[in-house]
């Protein structure tokens, strides 16, 4: 029979007890030491990382008291916070077994014991350990990668007013628990917003959770976001927690939320007024603890207006509002964002010593940058790749042409261009009112937010 991979130390005064559980353990598990004097206790825990660990309630003869026992526990949980620590006591101690377990010992296990309760009972022991250990392993790991990512998010560039204007908000809003809701075009840095808001909140040693509703389908809705429990569905294998129930504690950040359906905003209106979810399949419901923040780039009061939108969920999200400025409306940070780009990119790419002249900024700063600083960041990043030497040119740098000089010819053959080049025709008619454009061009309005979009205009 193969041993069981664990690591047993066994503490007790009676040498008789102490060979007699070597025996039986050593067929059993990989690793079994025992010692009779406590005192010896932590200078096994530093040499070895045991699984483990028996401890007798009573060392002094006549000492029944177990005071001694509760004393060795506690300096074992000091050592080491996740030990599994079974108390051995004498038949009958049931009131010092309740308090060493309250104390926190694992389990106890009354003199004599039956070899195959003794071996039960650290079973049992062992698979809270790897509970525990996972547990922490987790932890950190979940702390390594917020920590990463935030640090990719901690570069929040600008220094133009209207950029100063939303940091100004941000150190405002950041610390309370209010219910934010960020607009912008895209690109415009509205999760680098959010996670700034998180950052400055009580909740930043919490989880940020992303999720981007426009990319969940209508059907997966529910148990993405408030999970589902093992055979709910098809393909509901175990139990899974939806991202409510993950970012409890942190701050959830809900991102595209005006392309929710009409019956999806009302699901989710329950359950922000409820703050409780119920994983899919369960009838239990789970109280969840969430800052909420919300983006979209769609217009939200249009939309109630309009009725596609419930103005009982705008009401909810929106206690505080964010606008993230277009590019276009801050081009003075152009400068210190190409310069920041450049730095970021010229590490990855191997080429750090990249300069860019001043004519070259200029025509970054004449450009109507529709994608914002995405756009402006995947410039940056295609042209320090293709660039032949150590200055980025104009010649580097691929812009579609501005607006204002679109014109539309004859010969398009290509269906989704000539849909574009007729949308940004209607635009430029109408000075950008997408409700006038829309209607030159014979759609709803919520119809033209939709290709501007796919188009990334
Ligand atoms: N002020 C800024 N300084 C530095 N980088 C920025 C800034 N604003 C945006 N970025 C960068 O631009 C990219 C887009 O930002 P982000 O994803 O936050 O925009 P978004 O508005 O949420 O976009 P979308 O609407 O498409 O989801 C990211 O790589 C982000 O790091």
């Amino acid at each position: 029979m193969s041993k069981t991979e664990a690591k047993i130390l066994v503490v007790d005064d009676d040498i008789d007890v102490l060979n007699t559980a070597r025996m039986y353990l050593k067929q059993q598990f990989t690793l079994v030491q025992i010692e009779n004097d406590p005192e010896q206790i932590p200078d096994h825990l530093e040499r070895e990382a045991f699984d483990v660990v028996l401890l007798d309630m009573n060392f002094k003869k006549g000492d029944n008291e177990g005071e001694e026992g509760l004393k060795w526990l506690n300096r074992i949980l000091t050592i080491d916070p996740n030990a599994i620590v079974i108390l051995i006591t004498a038949y009958g101690e049931f009131d010092l077994a309740v308090k060493a377990v309250k104390s926190g010992a694992t389990d106890f296990l009354p003199k004599p014991w039956k070899n195959e309760k003794l071996f039960g009972t650290i079973q049992s022991a062992l698979q809270l350990r790897q509970s525990k250990l996972e547990v922490d392993r987790l932890k950190s790991t979940q702390k390594t990668l917020s920590s990463e990512i935030d640090q990719k998010f901690e570069n929040f560039i600008g220094e133009s007013l209207p950029i100063q204007k939303v940091f100004s908000l941000i150190e405002k809003v950041g610390p309370t628990e209010a219910n934010v809701l960020v607009l912008g075009e895209n690109g415009t840095g509205k999760e680098l917003a959010a996670r700034a808001l998180h950052r400055q909140s009580e909740r930043k040693g919490k989880v940020f959770i992303n999720v981007d509703l426009g990319s969940i389908s209508e059907n997966l809705f529910e148990s993405e976001l408030f999970g589902h429990v093992r055979g709910a569905f098809t393909d509901a294998k175990e139990d899974k927690p939806g991202r409510f129930e993950l970012a409890s504690g942190g701050t959830l950040f809900l991102d595209e939320i005006g392309n929710l359906s009409l019956p999806l905003q009302a699901k989710l209106l329950t359950v922000l007024q409820q703050r409780k979810v119920s994983r899919v399949g369960s009838g239990k419901e789970i109280s969840v603890d969430i800052r909420l923040i919300c983006a979209t780039n769609m217009p939200l009061y249009e939309m109630v207006k309009e009725g596609t939108f419930r103005q009982d969920l705008l009401y909810r999200i929106n206690t505080v509002e964010l606008r993230m400025p277009a590019l276009a409306e801050r081009t003075e940070d152009i400068d210190l964002l190409v310069q920041h780009f450049m730095q970021l990119y010229g590490k990855k790419y191997q080429k750090p010593k990249m300069r860019i002249d001043q004519n070259t900024i200029a025509k970054l700063k004449k450009y109507h940058w529709p994608g914002n600083i995405r756009e402006l960041q995947h410039a940056i990043e295609r042209a320090i790749i293709l660039a032949d030497d150590h200055k980025l040119t104009a010649d580097d740098f691929v812009l579609q042409p501005n607006r204002s000089n679109k014109r539309l010819e004859e010969d398009i053959l290509d269906l989704s261009e000539m849909e574009k080049r007729l949308i940004l025709k209607a635009l430029d008619k109408n000075n950008g009112n997408v409700t006038r454009a829309a209607k030159d061009l014979g759609i709803d309005r919520l119809a033209l937010y939709r290709r501007l979009q796919k188009y990334g205009l």
